[in-house]
């Protein structure tokens, strides 16, 4: 123990010091630029007038602001409600154990998206799916209809539909959700961009330009099926070959190179 004035200063209290620490941290990261500052900060303000006003031994200013801090905590949860949702859904999220419970997750989604491949291929109906990760596509997401669906062939299939209001612009898939329909992505102004290649294309390599992401595209034209990543475009994709650079993005282990199976027909050409 080392001595500070008239404190104690063990290892225990070091270590709680620091877990103190972090957790301000990790509040203030969560609601920096959010409305809780003001909140936080009268909070602290009272907390501090409160600490003063016991110290001076004004006990009924005293009695009253502990009064008002009691309440203040409970309506701060309430109003934080959503916001402590989220917190407490994103940790949970994180964890390995959700990871190890959740493991057919990413797997499934490949196999819903390339169902509803598939089938767009073989009916000509145009697609734009946007693999996007973490955090990233706020603001395009914010420009499409906001969703927050499970990925199934049959809802992919649904929303590019041509009769449907949802059925322009791009999907975006993020966590294993469908999050955005309807979204309009970047243009890409490469010159170098074949003739062949309309807008949907064109927007398909604008956002891989600027995004880690990966872009599905179908066209309407060919039913052809090719993927934007890094700023270039590959077309006629098989689906061995799609899986592959799916489950190579969204980071599962691929079981095979489609390239040392490329002797085999492709399901897109059988099917
Ligand atoms: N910036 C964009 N963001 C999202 N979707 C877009 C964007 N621009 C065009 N699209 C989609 O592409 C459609 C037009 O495709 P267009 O025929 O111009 O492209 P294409 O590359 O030739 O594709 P296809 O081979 O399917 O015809 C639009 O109806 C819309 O659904």
């Amino acid at each position: 123990m080392l001595p500070f004035g008239f404190l104690e200063f063990g290892l225990k209290d070091f270590i709680e010091t620091l877990i103190i620490a972090m957790v301000i941290v990790l509040l203030y990261r969560w609601i920096r630029g959010s409305f809780a500052v003001p909140v936080v900060i009268g909070l602290v303000i009272v907390f501090a007038i409160n600490a003063a006003v016991s110290l001076f031994g004004l006990t009924t200013i005293n009695f009253i602001l502990r009064r008002l801090l009691d309440v203040g905590i409970l309506a701060v949860i309430i109003i934080f409600q959503p916001e402590i949702r989220k917190l407490l859904y994103n940790i949970g999220q994180n964890t390995s154990l959700y990871k190890f419970f959740d493991r057919g997750g990413s797997y499934s989604v490949i196999d819903e998206v390339i169902e509803a491949v598939k089938s767009l291929s073989r009916s000509k109906t145009g697609a734009l799916i946007v693999f996007a990760k973490g955090a990233t596509l706020n603001d395009l997401v914010d420009k499409g209809v906001e969703l927050d669906a499970s990925v199934s062939s049959e809802l992919l299939l649904t929303i590019f539909n041509r009769g449907t209001p949802l059925h322009d612009g791009a999907v975006i898939i993020r966590d294993n959700k469908i999050v955005a329909a309807s979204a309009y992505l970047p243009i890409s102004q490469n010159p170098n961009i074949s003739s062949v290649f309309g807008t949907r294309h064109r927007a398909a390599l604008g956002i891989s330009e600027v995004n880690d992401v990966l872009v599905i595209v179908v066209s309407e034209e060919t039913g052809r099926v090719s993927i934007a990543q890094n700023g270039a475009l590959t077309s006629g994709m098989t689906i061995q070959k799609l899986r592959y650079e799916m489950q190579k993005h969204l980071g599962e282990k691929s079981d095979e190179d489609p390239e040392m199976s490329s002797f085999r027909q492709s399901e897109l050409e059988s099917s």
